[in-house]
């Protein structure tokens, strides 16, 4: 039998987007960390936001955006903020009812780009 992805574990893209639309609909109603994305085009990082969430997830590959460092390189980010987005993510997927180990594996996916996102890591293959 196939490996089941995280994606497939989620219900494939139907979710996944629901997924996506709850998220930024926290993310924006939160004070700590909304301002971050006031002049940003939430069309096109939702888009960017699912095609990102399938691939760590294992479904298709399809993005097309920056490496998880350099999207964010430009942000003054803190461990509280990522706290704050990844906090966000798990009471998402526990909202659309995801089963909790689905969630902890996806959660540890999650947990796993903070040393890009806020800057002290180099994506992959990247010059030192
Ligand atoms: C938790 C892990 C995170 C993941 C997986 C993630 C993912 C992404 C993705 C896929 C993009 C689009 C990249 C592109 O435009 O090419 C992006 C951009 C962005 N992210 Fe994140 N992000 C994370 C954490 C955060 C945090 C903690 C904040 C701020 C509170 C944040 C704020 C932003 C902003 C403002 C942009 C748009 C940057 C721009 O276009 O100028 N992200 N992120």
């Amino acid at each position: 039998m196939a490996r089941r992805t995280i994606f497939d574990k989620l219900g494939g893209a139907g979710n996944v987007r629901a997924a996506v639309d709850k998220f930024y609909e926290k993310i924006l109603a939160d004070p700590s960390i909304s301002h971050f994305f006031s002049s940003i085009d939430m069309k096109k990082q939702k888009a960017k936001q699912f095609q990102m969430m399938s691939l760590v997830f294992g479904g298709p590959n399809e993005y097309k955006g920056r490496d998880m460092y350099t999207a964010h390189k430009h942000l003054p980010l803190t461990d509280a903020h990522f706290d704050a987005v990844a906090g966000h993510f798990v009471s998402t997927l526990n909202e659309l009812g995801v089963e909790k180990a689905v969630v902890e594996e996806a959660t540890a996916v999650v947990a796993s780009t903070r040393g890009q996102v806020l800057g002290r890591e180099k994506p992959p293959g990247a010059a030192p």
